[in-house]
């Protein structure tokens, strides 16, 4: 029986540039009654709690923000994991692992125990790797482990494409899959602009050399928002908070999420149909022989970095146990 309640909770760990923006993101959209904010840096959560405040007291939001502890954001009806180390200008996602994966060890054994309802939405990164492990970590049902994965991705894709195609972006439906990094591709086969593939609404301009561009357009859009201001925040925070809303409204929307994949033997990002008990499945999507072979290379690479990270772990006794350094599902 769905349990009726007034209060509806987020709770975001890292009160940083991403997870401050969520927060304001969710406050500005309200769909929820109460943000909490976990950070071990209690200056900084401080001030972000009474800023973020500040932006509720005149506009009646209806939601409040609070300072909270781990124990706290383990209740929370949805837990938003943005801690952890960033990339620096030139640095890779996948360089930040052993890093972040060592921080969302710690919130798990901080956290427990973890409200059985609770849906987990990973952002840090590497966000395909720690979804994996965070399944493990959390002991909550597969389903309600996803990452944000490559849905930033594709809003860039669709942005991109707007432009070229002179459309609303939101009068296209467009995905990136993979890997939320380098080896991400994008299903070409399955675009549309309203109802015309994209073979049809754009015959003259769909060359491969157009195709390398967008690709690396979309692919490159991190790093060059990182190069110059340090981070990006504002396009994540909106899609974070998306999602969380689909979450929360049980909305059944269709996205590409980060999820396990068990005949992958990873998580990365395929469509999926989400609502409030998280991934309520996974929508089919027909690939092309190129975009199957680019979805077995980019699954190969990330099995490597799981097998690799599993190898590093089995000599942190604390995270090993925890893991259970098996390597199946
Ligand atoms: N998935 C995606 O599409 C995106 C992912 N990111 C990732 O999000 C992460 C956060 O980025 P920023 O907010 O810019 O970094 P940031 O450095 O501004 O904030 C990270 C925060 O996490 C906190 N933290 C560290 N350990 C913690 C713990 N145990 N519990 C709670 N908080 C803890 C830090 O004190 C810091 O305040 C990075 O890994 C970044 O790569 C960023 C943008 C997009
Ligand atoms: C930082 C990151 O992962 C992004 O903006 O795509």
């Amino acid at each position: 029986m769905t349990e009726h309640k007034l209060k509806t909770s987020i709770a975001i760990l890292g009160c940083g540039d991403v997870g401050s923006t969520l927060a304001y993101t969710l406050i500005l959209n309200p769909i929820c009654t109460e943000v909490i904010l976990v950070d071990p840096k209690k200056e900084l959560l401080e001030a972000q709690v009474r800023d973020l405040g500040d932006a509720t007291y005149r506009g009646n939001t209806g939601t409040k923000v609070r300072a909270g502890n781990h124990k706290d954001a383990g209740q929370a009806d949805i837990i938003v994991i943005t801690a952890g180390a960033k990339q620096k200008p030139g640095e890779s996602r996948l360089s930040l692992l052993s890093r972040n994966l060592h921080i969302l060890s710690s919130i798990f054994t901080a956290m427990q125990p973890i409200s059985l309802h609770a849906i987990l939405l990973l952002v840090a990164n590497p966000v395909d790797i720690l979804t994996y492990f965070a399944r493990k970590l959390s002991g909550l049902p597969e389903a309600q482990v996803l990452g944000t994965g490559t849905s930033l991705d594709s809003a860039r894709l669709r942005g991109i494409l707007a432009q070229k195609a002179e459309v609303a972006p939101q009068s296209i439906d467009a995905y990136v899959l993979g890997e939320h990094g380098d080896s991400q591709f994008i299903a070409w086969s399955s675009i549309t602009i309203g109802t015309s593939p994209l073979a049809l609404a754009l015959p003259a301009k769909l060359t491969a050399e157009f195709k390398a561009n967008i690709a690396a357009h979309t692919r490159g859009a991190a790093s060059a928002i990182i190069a110059a201001k340090g981070c990006t925040a504002y396009g994540i925070g909106q899609i974070a908070a998306s999602i969380c809303k689909y979450i929360l409204f049980d909305s059944r929307s269709v996205r590409p999420l980060s999820f396990y994949q068990p005949e992958l033997g990873c998580c990365l990002s395929m469509p999926a149909v989400i609502g409030r008990k998280g991934i309520v499945r996974a929508m089919p999507v027909e690939l092309d022989a190129t975009e199957k072979a680019e979805l077995e290379t980019c699954a190969k690479g990330l099995r490597a970095v799981i097998e690799g990270a599993q190898k590093e772990l089995a000599a942190d006794e604390v995270l090993a146990k925890a893991l259970e350094m098996d390597q199946g599902s």
